[in-house]
C-alpha cells in the first residue's frame, strides 16, 4: 500500500512512555513513511473510532443549525485566538487559485474560561465532545512528536519541548471539524472544489475520518492523486510544511485535496476532523541539519502569513 500502515500500541494513549530502545522499531517505519509519502496511518492509537464518531455526531447537530446562529461563533470573535470559531462555506480556499472550498469548518484553536460555546439545549455534548476530543488529540500528538524526535536521531523530548503550550494563547494548534454539505451541481463555480490543493502548514496533522465516505486524494511523489479512504479505528497522520522545512525536506509534506462528490454522492455529505500541530508561538524553525536549505522562521509569523493567502 501506498500509504503504510504502522502499529502504534507501544506508545499508545494511556501508556507510559517506552524506553528509546523500544520505539525503535516504529520511529523507523516513521521515518520511512515521511522520507516517502509524507502520509501513513496509526494503528492502535488508543484513541478508538467510537469516540471519533461521537465528536463527529455533535459537530454535525452544529453544523446543521441555522447560519445566524453558526454566526455568532464566527472565526474572529474571540480575541485571545482569532482562529477558533466557525468558518462558513466558501470562507477559505485551500488552493488560493480556486474560488472558495464548499466546507464549513469549527475550529477549537484555545481551551479558555471565557470563550463563547453554544449552549447545550441547542447543541447537546457540543463543548464537552469538542474539547475532549481535542484533550485526547494533544496527548496522542506529543507521543508521535516523541517518536519522531527518535526517528531523527535527536532526543526523544526534541519536539515536545517546543509544543508545551496546546490550547493556551501562545500556541497556535487547531482542531478543526470539517463539514462537507451536499453539493448542488447547478451552483458550483468553474474550478471549484470541497478542499483544494495545499500541504498542511505545521509540524504534523492527525486527521480522522467519518468511516463512511471518500473524498480525500494524496498527491504522490510521481505527481499523480491517489484516494486515501479511511480505515475505522485508525488515525491519519501527515505532517506540514514546517516540519519538512525543519528536516530540510528529508520528510516531505504532500499536497493533499478532497474533489467534488460523484454524481451518486452529490446529496451526501463528508466529516472529518483534523488536528493541526503547531510549535509555539515563539519556536523559531530552522534547519535541522545546519544547512540555510530555508531561513528561520517564527512558527506564529509562518502561519499567519499561511492564513493570509488562504481565507477569502
Ligand atoms: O477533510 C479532509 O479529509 C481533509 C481536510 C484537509 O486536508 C485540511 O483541512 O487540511
Ligand atoms: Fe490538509
Amino acid at each position: 500500500m501506498l500509504v503504510p500502515i504502522v502499529d502504534f500500541s507501544v506508545y499508545a494513549v494511556g501508556k507510559e512512555q517506552p524506553t528509546d530502545e523500544m520505539l525503535g522499531d516504529v520511529a523507523e517505519k516513521m521515518r520511512a513513511a515521511f522520507c516517502d509519502i509524507g502520509f501513513l496511518y496509526l494503528q492502535n492509537t488508543g484513541i478508538e473510532q467510537q469516540e471519533v464518531n461521537q465528536a463527529l455526531e455533535v459537530s454535525r447537530k452544529f453544523f446543521l443549525q441555522p447560519t445566524e446562529f453558526k454566526m455568532l461563533f464566527a472565526r474572529g470573535s474571540f480575541p485571545e485566538q482569532h482562529n477558533h470559531g466557525w468558518v462558513s462555506s466558501e470562507g477559505e480556499s485551500l488552493n488560493p487559485e480556486r474560488p472558495g472550498d464548499l466546507k464549513e469548518a469549527f475550529n477549537v484553536s484555545i481551551l479558555h474560561p471565557d470563550l463563547k460555546w453554544p449552549a447545550d439545549e441547542a447543541v447537546v455534548g457540543f463543548h464537552k465532545e469538542l474539547e475532549s476530543f481535542f484533550q485526547k488529540c494533544m496527548d496522542l500528538s506529543l507521543r508521535v512528536m516523541t517518536v519522531m524526535a527518535l526517528s531523527l536521531g535527536l532526543p526523544s523530548d526534541f519536539f515536545s519541548t517546543k509544543h508545551q503550550c496546546f490550547g493556551a494563547h501562545n500556541n497556535s494548534s487547531t482542531m478543526r471539524s470539517l463539514y462537507y454539505p451536499p453539493v448542488d451541481p447547478s451552483h458550483v463555480k468553474l474550478n471549484q472544489v470541497r478542499c483544494g490543493e495545499h500541504s498542511d502548514y505545521g509540524t504534523i496533522t492527525l486527521l480522522f475520518q467519518d468511516g463512511v465516505t471518500t473524498g480525500l486524494e494524496v498527491m504522490t511523489r510521481a505527481g499523480d492523486y491517489v484516494s486515501v479512504p479511511s480505515i475505522p479505528g485508525h488515525v491519519l497522520l501527515n505532517l506540514g510544511d514546517l516540519l519538512q522545512m525543519w528536516t530540510s525536506d528529508l520528510f516531505v509534506s504532500s499536497k493533499h485535496r478532497v474533489p467534488l462528490p460523484t454524481v451518486e454522492m452529490t446529496r451526501g455529505t463528508r466529516q472529518s476532523i483534523a488536528f493541526f500541530v503547531q510549535p509555539d508561538n515563539d519556536v523559531m524553525v530552522s534547519c535541522l541539519d545546519g544547512s540555510n536549505k530555508y531561513p528561520p522562521v517564527n512558527a506564529l509569523q509562518y502561519l499567519e502569513d499561511r492564513f493570509a493567502a488562504s481565507y477569502n
